[in-house]
């Protein structure tokens, strides 16, 4: 071979070697991108963060909110918490509650479930028993039957309401001050062939639309930690039970171990209020005494986070991973123009919120399921 031929046989097989080269790139370029198109349909489309998936990532939106008016409704509810007087004005306080929830209620479906609250961790449960056993705990305290008309005051989107109708066979009427979730909790309803059981309806519950002495039960599943006064929604719901029964509750306050010199407790709280939309939260020794108050009798007051329980915030710790996916899901969403703009400081508050649920958890100063077991006596007063 001279050289002008060893030159020309060179130079094809170089160009060939390119080309193969090339090809090879275009095949693992092309795979590489139909990985990633995969793994972001996966992560938006099947898998629903939550155990029992409500909502998938692509129809995340701001409740009954219109897309254009999600930004603006999430500056108005920050600034609130940036000027503390606002929150003082308590008239200002369910307006407040409702846009939160307008806010936050498809990312709690999607991320968390049907069931806005937390459970004792119980080991070797998965987290949908873990909640459904801290709900039919309610239904058992209030001893519902079937044929018993019982009240959810502060019902989310009825995840508690299904499981405690289907465990005990009692109607259940929901309340919830947010008409998403009402639209929401219907819908679940129908789909769960629990709607002969189930109602609810749009309101407020610190007036109700029921008249006196209506209800055989009565039960709030952390809701009502949204009371700009805590007297005002156990007075309106003694009103509407009837008498000689019984009104359970979870509630949101800060343990005896909270301190309110102690720079990091306060911090730590204020951080919770922030992110719950919450007026201010209230002790452990002060609910029991509202109820006697108002005129029941307490027969059981008892923080169901102590030991032996196991603790409730595991779940959100467990979770970190799955938030910064979600995260990285969100912002792709909103860049793209699926998720209305506004949503990422929204899932970027709830991070935020999730952290501080956490020390409050783990510094033992809060806990999200004191339980009161309160009795309208059987003669009014
Ligand atoms: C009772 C209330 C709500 C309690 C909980 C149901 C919610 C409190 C904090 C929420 C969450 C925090 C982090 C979110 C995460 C960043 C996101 O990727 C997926 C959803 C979260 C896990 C979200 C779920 C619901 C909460 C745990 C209050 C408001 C009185
Ligand atoms: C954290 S969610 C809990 C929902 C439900 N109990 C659950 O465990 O899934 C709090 C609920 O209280 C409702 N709520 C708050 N303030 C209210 C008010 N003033 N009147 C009626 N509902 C209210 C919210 O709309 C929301 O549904």
């Amino acid at each position: 071979m001279n050289a002008a031929m060893e030159a020309v046989v060179v130079a094809s097989s170089s160009r060939w070697a390119w080309r193969w080269g090339g090809m090879c790139w275009g095949v693992i370029g092309t795979a590489v991108a139909g990985g990633v198109a995969a793994a972001l349909y996966w992560a938006m489309c099947i898998a629903g963060s939550a155990e029992r998936r409500g909502k998938r990532a692509m129809e995340l939106g701001g409740g009954s909110l219109s897309r254009a008016e999600v930004a603006g409704n999430y500056r108005e509810y920050a600034t609130f918490f940036e000027k503390p007087k606002q929150i003082k004005k308590l008239d200002n306080v369910p307006k407040l509650v409702d846009t939160f929830y307008n806010l936050v209620t498809d990312i709690y479906e999607w991320g968390w479930g049907q069931s806005f609250h937390f459970s004792p961790a119980v080991p070797g449960k998965s987290h949908r028993d873990q909640t459904r056993l801290h709900e039919e705990m309610v239904a058992d305290l209030l001893q519902l039957k079937a044929g018993h008309k019982v009240l959810d005051a502060g019902c989310g989107v009825g995840g508690p309401m299904r499981a405690i109708a289907a465990h005990s066979g009692a109607n259940v009427v929901g309340v919830t001050i947010n008409d998403y979730q009402v639209a929401r909790a219907r819908n679940h309803n129908k789909k769960a062939h629990l709607d002969h059981l189930c109602e609810v309806i749009c309101g407020n519950f610190l007036q109700m639309p029921f008249p006196a002495d209506t209800f055989d039960g009565a039960y709030s599943i952390e809701a009502t930690c949204h009371a700009p006064q805590l007297r005002d929604v156990y007075a309106e719901i003694y009103r509407v039970l009837k008498p000689g029964q019984l009104y359970v509750t979870y509630e949101w306050v800060t343990t005896p171990r909270y301190c309110a010199d102690n720079p990091e407790h306060v911090e730590i709280m204020h951080g919770i209020e922030h992110g719950d939309a919450l007026p201010g939260i209230r002790s452990f020794n002060q609910i029991g005494e509202i109820a006697n108050e108002v005129g029941f009798e307490v027969l059981q007051n008892r923080d169901l986070a102590l030991p032996p329980a196991h603790p409730w915030w595991t779940r959100l710790k467990m979770g970190r991973l799955a938030y910064y996916r979600n995260h990285l899901v969100i912002a792709l969403l909103s860049f793209l123009g699926i998720a209305p703009q506004g949503i990422v400081e929204v899932h970027e508050m709830l991070f935020k919120t999730a952290l501080d649920l956490t020390r409050g958890g783990e510094t033992g100063i809060f806990t999200p399921m004191h339980l009161l077991v309160c009795r309208k006596p059987a003669a009014s007063q």
